[in-house]
């Protein structure tokens, strides 16, 4: 009965023979102990990281829940003084005014587009990433000259849900001028997931939330008149084909059309896709032909001229900022409601496109005369064949839906345009002296 006899004196507690077995036996048991909650600790340092990486914010993209998870740590969108200056800029200070956020708000078109939107009383709230696809320094000066006039722009990504969602939380927004998106034509074979992830996902995104907003917003956003591609009927009308694009860019933005389609067609979102034709002036972007083409022609570098082949000119339907800016009113102005509420359609709703070119396309060889006579300085040209890198050769806009539809008439020649421009440049690059890069 030799297990009675070692019975613990105390309760709880077991007392063991002093022999070599018995030390054997200890050891191993405390092996077997550490191995046990090695395991456990491993284990639960997995349900953690599993648990987290597929969380409910994750469901669109990876991308997004990562944004989510990054947009509510961000103290920043927290706490009432952020909100109230996200009030405050929405605020309508007209009689009819509407309520705009304006996604892109620090690019190009998109501060023309958020100026003048104030000035004549809407409500105005900016949202762009700041992101460094070209000089971030110029898109921080388009966002003081914004502040400026009392417009604020948050500091977000359109793939950023939990944001989306907040804003709408905070104002419910009337309209939706969508901007944001990957531009320009030939990056695109450099860095074409950037196109998926703006101009695709970011789309889905925005749409998925204003089709779950109460009231949903009338949505105008941005096209591009590269969704012709290589059509070849001039000039280009809304129901020309547009299944040929010869750009990843060309595609995503065609891509965007169908999609609006879509959630026009299941949730009664009120769409309207403006096809922007080369879009120029006062503090544009600098990836385009006609800025880096100033930049270079100052430095006294030579500047790459495409041609077709067999000497064919290459030429675009230059547009005027200021016309585009009053194509871009002219579609809020006449967008109807959305029909659906609750994530649910409840009759059918507008679905729109249109042209916004300037209807007289200019050799881009005359577009660097231009320049050269109002910088006063000879271009040294470098004529170079076409290259594919997803250019077309002509583009030419039938304006008549948008004329007729929408009130729009560009009233701006290139020769004018371009000098505003190059006083602007001028005053921005030189006068300011700041770097052009
Ligand atoms: O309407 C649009 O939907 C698009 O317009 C704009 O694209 P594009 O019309 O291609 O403008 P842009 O690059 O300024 O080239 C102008 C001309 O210069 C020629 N070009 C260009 C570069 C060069 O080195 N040499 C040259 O001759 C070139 O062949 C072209 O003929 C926007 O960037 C784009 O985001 C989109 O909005």
């Amino acid at each position: 009965m030799k297990h009675i006899d070692s019975a613990p004196s105390t309760p709880g507690k077991f007392k063991m023979e002093k022999s070599p077995y018995n030390n054997r036996l200890r050891l191993q048991s405390s092996i077997a102990k550490l191995t046990f909650w090695s395991f456990v600790f491993l284990g639960l340092i997995f349900v953690f990281f599993f648990r987290s990486s597929s969380s409910p914010s994750s469901l669109s993209s990876p991308v997004s829940s990562d944004l989510s998870r990054r947009s509510l740590r961000t103290s920043s969108y927290d706490g009432p003084n952020f909100e109230k200056r996200v009030r405050a800029s929405s605020k309508i200070r007209s009689r009819n005014g509407i309520s705009v956020l304006v996604t892109g708000a620090a690019g190009f078109v998109g501060t023309h587009v958020s100026a003048a939107l104030k000035r004549r009383g809407d409500g105005v709230l900016g949202l762009d990433s700041f992101n460094n696809y070209y000089d971030p320094s110029l898109k921080k000066a388009r966002q003081a000259l914004l502040e400026n006039s009392g417009v604020y722009i948050v500091e977000g990504d359109i793939n950023d849900v939990a944001l989306l969602r907040k804003l709408f939380d905070i104002v419910p927004f009337s309209h939706v001028m969508h901007l944001a998106a990957q531009a320009g034509v030939r990056y695109a074979m450099e860095n074409p997931s950037s196109y998926v992830h703006s101009n695709i996902a970011g789309l889905v995104n925005l749409l998925e939330v204003c089709k779950s907003a109460n009231p949903q917003p009338a949505i105008v956003w941005a096209s591009s008149s590269s969704v012709y591609g290589l059509n070849t009927k001039v000039p280009f009308s809304e129901r020309d084909r547009t299944d040929q694009p010869a750009s990843l860019y060309a595609a995503t933005k065609k891509a965007g059309e169908e999609i609006a389609h879509t959630y026009n067609h299941i949730y009664g979102l009120s769409l309207t896709g403006l096809r922007f034709f080369t879009v120029y002036g006062p503090w544009g972007r600098p990836d385009m032909a006609y800025f880096f083409f100033t930049k270079d022609i100052l430095k006294g570098k030579s500047i790459p001229i495409f041609e077709a082949a067999n000497h064919g000119t290459v030429a675009r339907d230059f547009t005027y900022i200021d016309d585009i800016v009053k194509g871009c009113l002219g579609a809020l102005d006449t967008a109807e409601k959305s029909t659906g509420s609750g994530g649910k359609k409840k009759g059918p709703a507008q679905l729109r496109v249109y042209n916004l070119g300037n209807t007289s396309p200019v050799p881009v060889s005359d577009l660097v005369s231009i320049l050269e006579r109002l910088l006063k300085v000879k271009a040294k040209r470098m004529i170079m064949k076409l290259p594919r890198n997803g250019d077309v050769q002509f583009t030419h806009a039938n304006i008549s839906l948008a004329q007729r539809e929408l009130g729009y008439k560009p009233t701006t020649d290139l020769q004018t345009g371009l000098k505003k421009f190059v006083r602007w440049y001028l005053s921005y690059y030189v006068d300011g002296k700041k770097s052009s890069q």
